[in-house]
């Protein structure tokens, strides 16, 4: 079904070098292999980038870099070429002819794309793929060069590497270096430091042990091919025989590159039965860029999604003696160049950091709404090993108070019998060296005990990770715990006659708890933000002066300025309320939030308040770009950067802000006037999340 390497050799040599255009009547392919100049992304190509920073840094004639810089380009603009006559001399519709209505481009970052140049209409199939073209994992196609990937890297040592070889012999015969030369993500291509530069822990997490996983999948491959031995490394033999005769000449590089290309460059299909069927890599579709749901009015706050995606891919099944197409479908209008985005799924902001090596622009409303998917690292440590079991039980306990449409995806949250003493308990064996134990909590100030309740109620101990069903999963526990509660007219622990009191209760109110258990998280967040070594204040600073530095458009440096500013203020607005010093558990927590110096040296206020005061001078009076031994900021220090403030900052929050929402809409009156009692507090929490500065805005009026 697939193309054969007789059949690429056979179109490589006669078509590419020789006659490209004439060959496959491709009359103005030029013009169609556009060069837009875009706003520079993250997830750049990082080698070229480099290798232009590292002249622009040597000091060397601009006239010098100018030449590689259009070397380089030409080069680029060449393999574009060759790939788009071997697209359309292989029968791929819709591009490269007169008549398309698309076109490839490659923006100065070195990323490319597929934009419109004409008016495509939605509904309107703009591209056809032949699938012989794409590489499959499907393990019946002869023909096909296989692609065996099944979705977890502990299978791809029967995976990509008899792909991998089929496939560099294929893009070798066609286009070679169509894809590119590395993934920009950090499983690719972060070097030891710039992983310590990520200080998001779940997301190194994912990264080791992915790591370890491609590591020890070669080992094995590698292993099997020196004991010549057939036996199956996997339970599917023909991958597990396959693995075994490619592993010869693959390098352990080339074999981490070819998982990170398949990683952020396929798709797969349903299967019929349920979970990934197909998983195809087709060319140019693969070339089309991610584009995520935003909020409709480009706040946080507001809980209606736009798509930004304006396509997406079908199977066409065979029709006479073609045989399957992929066809891209126009989903909104597209208007002439604008690009062509397609949704890689709605996903967490680590997901995208690790696996595609860039951040969704602020805010990624996925965060928390995924299904499962889009787990978050929020509670992530609180568990001790040992108290696993226990919280399983616990975790059971509450399953049985919850209405039954809330419980799916449960793992495990405190017990509604037990939440006040399994929550003293396990703060002090899981907290203790976080240095947010019961007796922290017990000075904090009037405005946070009242929410801090709920803190204990939301106690998570779910392995570490909650996503966006479990998040729900605990306002509804939060609810059925307090309304238990008082209706009995006592303490939590009165809740022990969980199931149908509290069933009823907690669907008719949400208002307190709802509100405490954003405050819970919100908490978490200060928590997590205290973790990491780098200020935030300080993190942003870097992103402004480095824009500057880079010479980025005014409107990136005010942006980026003005993300200072509200920072600045949110920090004054935590300083103000006194939750300042009561919170704060440990210096790391305070420097980190709300200075822009070290951690060691601003763990005093009135330091904080002086590097504070230093840095709004230099944001508000607009100085002249600073120098700084991380300036410029590399490629991969910028990914981080953002990574932390668009993933911790701003979609952290969300969670609080869209639950809140929710009671809104719904009616929920109780909700709105708790809130405005707790005006205040709730002001301090959420400078602390990173929303703080907003909450007034938008002419939302709640009566
Ligand atoms: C399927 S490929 C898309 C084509 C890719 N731009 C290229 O030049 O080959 C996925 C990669 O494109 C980049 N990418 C896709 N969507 C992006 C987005 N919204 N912002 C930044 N980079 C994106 C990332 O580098 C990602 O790993």
């Amino acid at each position: 079904m697939l193309l054969t390497s007789k059949m690429h050799a056979r179109g490589c040599r006669h078509t590419f070098p020789c006659k490209p255009y004439a060959t496959c009547h491709v009359s103005k392919p030029i013009s169609h292999v556009q060069q837009r100049k875009k706003t520079p992304r993250l997830g750049l190509h990082v080698r070229l980038l480099q290798h232009v920073t590292a002249q622009a840094s040597s000091g060397q004639a601009s006239t010098v870099r100018e030449e590689q810089i259009a070397q380089l380009q030409q080069a680029r603009e060449e393999v574009l070429e060759n790939f788009l006559v071997w697209l359309v001399t292989n029968g791929v519709e819709g591009i490269g002819m007169d008549d398309s209505k698309v076109a490839l481009f490659e923006g100065l970052d070195g990323e490319r794309g597929l934009m419109a140049v004409e008016l495509i209409a939605a509904g309107e199939v703009v591209l056809r793929i032949p699938l012989k073209l794409a590489l499959t994992d499907y393990p019946g196609d002869e023909e096909s060069n296989r692609l065996m990937y099944e979705v977890l890297y502990s299978t791809l040592h029967s995976a990509v590497l008899p792909s991998g070889a089929a496939f560099w012999c294929n893009a070798q015969l066609c286009c070679p270096q169509v894809l590119p030369s590395a993934v920009p993500s950090p499983l690719n291509n972060f070097s030891w430091e710039e992983m310590q530069d990520i200080q998001w822990d779940p997301a190194k997490a994912e990264i080791y042990s992915a790591d370890w996983l491609m590591t020890d999948a070669y080992e094995q491959a590698s292993n099997c091919r020196q004991d010549d031995s057939d036996v199956p490394l996997h339970a599917d033999a023909a991958g597990g025989a396959a693995a075994s005769q490619a592993i010869g000449g693959v390098t352990m590089e080339r074999f981490r590159w070819a998982c990170s290309v398949v990683h952020s460059r396929t798709f797969a299909n349903a299967a019929r039965t349920g979970g990934v069927g197909v998983r195809m890599l087709v060319p140019l579709v693969d070339m089309i860029n991610h584009g995520g749901d935003v909020t409709a009015s480009g706040s946080m706050e507001d809980a209606q999604l736009l798509p930004t995606d304006n396509v997406r891919w079908d199977l066409v099944p065979p029709a006479g003696s073609a045989g399957w197409v992929m066809a891209v479908k126009a989903t909104q209008d597209i208007s002439p160049d604008q690009e062509l985005l397609l949704s890689y799924g709605d996903r967490a902001s680590d997901d995208y950091f690790v696996h595609y090596g860039f951040v969704p622009p602020l805010c990624n409303p996925h965060e928390k709404l995924g299904e499962g998917g889009a787990a978050l690292g929020l509670y992530s440590g609180l568990l001790e090993q040992g108290e696993q079991e226990q919280q399983q039980q616990q975790a059971a306990l509450l399953r049985q108070s919850l209405p039954t449409q809330h419980v799916d995806g449960l793992e495990g949250v405190d017990s509604p019998n037990t939440s006040s003493s399994s929550s003293s308990s396990s703060s002090s064996s899981s907290n203790s060296s976080r240095g947010d134990d019961g007796s922290k909590d017990r000075g904090v100030g009037a405005e946070a005990s009242l929410l801090l309740p709920g803190w204990y109620k939301l106690r998570v101990h779910a392995g570490g990770r909650v996503d966006g069903i479990l998040a729900n999963l605990f306002d509804t526990a939060a609810m059925a715990i307090s309304n238990s509660s008082s209706s009995s007219g006592s303490s939590s622990s009165s809740s022990s006659s969980s199931s149908s009191s509290s069933r009823d209760s907690s669907v008719s109110g949400h208002g307190e708890d709802d509100l405490s258990s954003d405050a819970a998280v919100a908490l978490r967040c200060w928590q997590l933000l205290g973790g990491m070594g780098t200020p935030l204040l300080h993190d942003l600073w870097l992103l402004r002066e480095d824009a500057r530095l880079r010479g980025a458009a005014e409107e990136e440096i005010w942006r980026l300025g003005h993300l200072c500013r509200e920072q600045i203020e949110r920090e004054k607005l935590v300083r103000r309320s006194g939750l300042w010093h009561h919170l704060d558990c440990g210096s790391a927590s305070s420097s980190n939030v709300c200075s822009s110096s070290s951690s060691s040296s601003s763990s005093s206020g009135e330091d904080s308040d002086s590097v504070l005061a230093a840095v709004e001078h230099e944001v508000v009076g607009n100085a002249s770009p600073s120098t700084h031994p991380q300036l410029p900021l590399s490629t991969n220090s910028r990914l981080c950067i953002h990574f932390r403030f668009s993933f911790l900052l701003e979609a952290r929050a969300v969670g609080c802000w869209q639950r809140r929402e929710q009671a809104w809409r719904q009616g929920r009156k109780q909700a709105w006037s708790c809130w405005q009692q707790r005006e205040q507090a709730w002001s301090c929490w959420h400078g602390v999340a990173g929303r703080g500065g907003s909450r007034h805005g938008g002419g939302r009026v709640h009566s």
